[in-house]
């Protein structure tokens, strides 16, 4: 019944619209030519309470992609003439960089690392796709009808059935709070989704009613007992072509951030940001040490620089949000006091290698504590966090030697895939509390902090008596994180809570996901039970093997048929493999694959050798790299007596205190002396 309608008349014949599409394009690229700092100013200094942002070149991208998208829908509904016209190679914007392939150091943006394709795992560049898209239309409308024809069931009543409220709360045994933090800080090391703008470059509002074709708001179910608004705004991620060629495929979403990790959230993801953070002395990055309200200061330790943004909750005394890599930092005080032990640690490795260097110079230093900085937080993340999702060690078999990583493969694309961004990592949504503890030094435990007092808000920085951030630090290894598979409250129905003019509003993650899956046209998760695990699905109780009864008639009571259920929703249905697990088989599965492609496809991976690597370590080097644990970076950096050996789980009798003074410094420095 969606039968493509021929087209036939003159009007919109293949060559008068490639005709049009050229000429609109040579008016985009003339008007943008005067029209871009200006936007570029725009974007930056905008605050996006909802964790969104844009950047000039995704704004640019995102005019060209939609233009080409447009003019391609003006004359048909047929989705294979998308694939007819085409784009002068003079428009595409996946120019081309100049790169210096000798250099040690990684660029700002992620670029001139694959030596064959530069702009592999770049900043502002498209996902990839694990399967092929499943827009509405075939290749740019979000996903809105079951197979049966009516629409698909509203996400908010999704929501609600998959993590009803009586299943909220239950804690994990073992991992801490810590690792779902940590999960956060490296999604924005490595994703973050550029949002569709207007014209002028600030992220389209799309409230309640809005027509705007980039806009999806969702009108809210009446009678919801826990969340009562007219609607939820919601915005669509703006447009990409899908390859570097800009093939009109279908609509990618692109990625503002470079998808290796390289701590592209700590130093910046582009080269101004990068130096706005460092002082030019030392090669030091810049910190601030907060005062209160009676100038008095506030803990020992250094802060992040603060940015010009307010981050209060209220309007005196005012409270700057804090400034690091990328723009969702504030997002809760939490994630601030990992990027605080990150930029402490730079910091006091910097301090090392001058005593250890004195001819070396600012860039130098910056430089090489940088490089050492990343291979840190990338031990890190593939010895101790990335094993605990499903248990393997799949792809972290040779950390514990002291060899060279021999499995760099020049034909991984690294860049996410979409389904990795927008439903597989987002698993630790549902890790997250609603409440975070705090304890100080002498582990006196203070009132808990709703979440939603966190967010986008620093007063409990600036809290002296409360000790800071130290003290939600010490609560983040305290306290247990949730059990994968349903949402707290804060998340699904406090989210960005605000009152504006008298009407209250708030999101529901949960729901957002969901819809976001449908905006970016990821196939049903059906499919990615194939994928994943080889078995069809042609009715519900083919997936026996990984939903238990109860939810699978929670998704019968949802979906009208099983080709229908978003990915996001199924797989966080699932049940784990073994409880001591993070994330369930299909997720799991997504998540292994991207680390996996992070790891063979990053030429500067931190293990691979010079022959792969000009900024490779020494075995020596390497050797000292590996002795890293999250726990001893902790005790380098906030002051603390004892803590878990393994931070990512808290204390027991199987993960003993141990005394922080035999963690410290467990990195040796002074292999790094002499010429560079
Ligand atoms: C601590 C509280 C957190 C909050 C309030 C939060 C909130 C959000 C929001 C609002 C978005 C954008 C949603 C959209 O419009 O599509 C998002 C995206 C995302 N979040 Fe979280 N998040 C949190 C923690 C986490 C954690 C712990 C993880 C993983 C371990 C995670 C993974 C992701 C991923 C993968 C995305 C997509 C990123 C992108 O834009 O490309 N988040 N989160
Ligand atoms: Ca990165």
């Amino acid at each position: 019944k969606c039968r493509p309608r021929r087209t036939t008349t003159k009007k919109n014949s293949l060559a008068e619209r490639q005709e049009k599409l050229n000429s609109d394009l040579q008016t985009l690229f003339a008007r943008n030519r005067t029209r871009l700092p200006r936007n570029a100013k725009k974007i930056r200094s905008k605050m996006q309470s909802n964790m969104r942002q844009s950047s000039t070149d995704a704004f640019f991208i995102n005019q060209i992609t939609s233009l080409a998208i447009k003019t391609a829908l003006n004359s048909t509904t047929a989705r294979s003439t998308a694939t007819d016209l085409s784009i002068d190679s003079q428009y595409c914007p996946f120019t081309d960089v100049t790169c210096d392939f000798t250099s040690k150091y990684r660029s700002a943006n992620g670029s001139c690392n694959n030596e064959k394709n530069p702009l592999y795992g770049a900043a502002n560049t498209p996902y990839q796709r694990v399967l092929p898209v499943a827009y509405q239309d075939g290749f740019n409308s979000a996903r809105s009808l079951s197979v049966t024809g009516s629409d698909l069931p509203h996400p908010r009543t999704a929501s609600l059935k998959v993590s009803p409220p009586p299943d909220r709360g239950v804690h994990e045994n073992t991992a801490s709070h810590i690792y779902a933090i940590f999960g956060q800080f490296l999604i924005h090391d490595i994703s973050g989704t550029s949002a569709t703008t207007d014209s002028d470059g600030v992220e389209l509002d799309c409230p309640c009613g809005s027509t705007d074709s980039d806009c999806l708001p969702l009108e809210w179910p009446q009678n919801d007992l826990f969340l009562d608004q007219e609607c939820m705004k919601f915005t669509r991620s703006s447009a990409s072509f899908p390859d570097f060629d800009c093939n009109l495929s279908y609509r990618e979403q692109l990625n503002l951030l470079s998808s290796f990790i390289d701590g592209s959230g700590i130093y910046g993801i582009d080269q101004d940001r990068a130096d706005e953070l460092r002082t030019f002395s030392g090669g030091l990055l810049a910190t601030s040490e907060p005062l209160n309200t009676n100038n008095v200061q506030v803990t020992s330790g250094d802060y992040l620089p603060l940015s010009s943004d307010t981050c209060s909750s209220s309007s005196d005394p005012t409270y700057n949000c804090f400034l690091a890599g990328e723009y969702r930092t504030s997002e809760n005080l939490g994630l601030v006091s990992i990027h605080t032990l990150f930029l402490r640690e730079h910091n006091r490795i910097a301090g090392k290698l001058a005593t250890n260097n004195p001819t070396w110079t600012d860039e130098e230093l910056y430089q090489e504590t940088r490089r050492i900085v990343i291979a840190l937080l990338q031990h890190i993340v593939y010895n101790e966090w990335v094993p605990m999702i499903n248990g393997s060690r799949d792809i972290s078999p040779d950390l514990d030697t002291t060899q060279y990583f021999t499995g760099y493969d020049s034909s991984i694309n690294p860049a996410l895939t979409n389904e990795f961004s927008t439903a597989a990592f987002r698993f630790g949504h549902s890790l997250i509390r609603d409440k975070f503890n705090r304890y100080k030094t002498d582990d006196t435990r203070l009132a808990f902090i709703n979440f939603t007092d966190l967010e986008f808000k620093s007063d409990y920085a600036y809290d002296i008596r409360g000790e800071g951030i130290f003290s939600i630090f010490k609560g983040l290894m305290n306290d247990n994180c949730w059990k994968f598979g349903s949402f707290g409250d804060q998340l699904q129905n406090s989210l960005f809570a605000q009152t504006t003019n008298g009407v209250f509003s708030a999101h529901d993650l949960l729901a957002t996901n969901i819809h976001r899956g449908r905006d970016h046209g990821l196939r049903p998760y059906i499919d990615y039970v194939n994928y994943c695990h080889g078995i069809v699905v042609s009715e519900i109780n083919d997936l026996r093997d990984l939903i238990g009864p109860t939810r699978r008639n929670a998704l019968v009571s949802i979906y009208e048929d099983v080709a229908d259920i978003d990915l996001y929703a199924g797989a966080l249905l699932e049940k784990k493999d073994s409880d001591s697990y993070l994330a369930a088989p299909t997720f799991s599965c997504l998540i292994m694959e991207q680390f996996a492609n992070l790891k063979k496809g990053d030429r500067f991976y931190y293990e691979n050798d010079p022959s792969v690597n000009p900024g490779a370590f020494t075995l020596e080097q390497l050797t000292e790299i590996k002795k890293i644990t999250m726990a001893g970076l902790i005790c380098n950096n906030y002051e603390i007596a004892e803590l878990a050996g393994n931070v990512f789980y808290t204390p027991s009798d199987s993960n003993p205190s141990v005394d922080c003074s035999t963690l410290k410094e467990q990195v040796d420095l002074s292999k790094w002396t002499g010429e560079l």
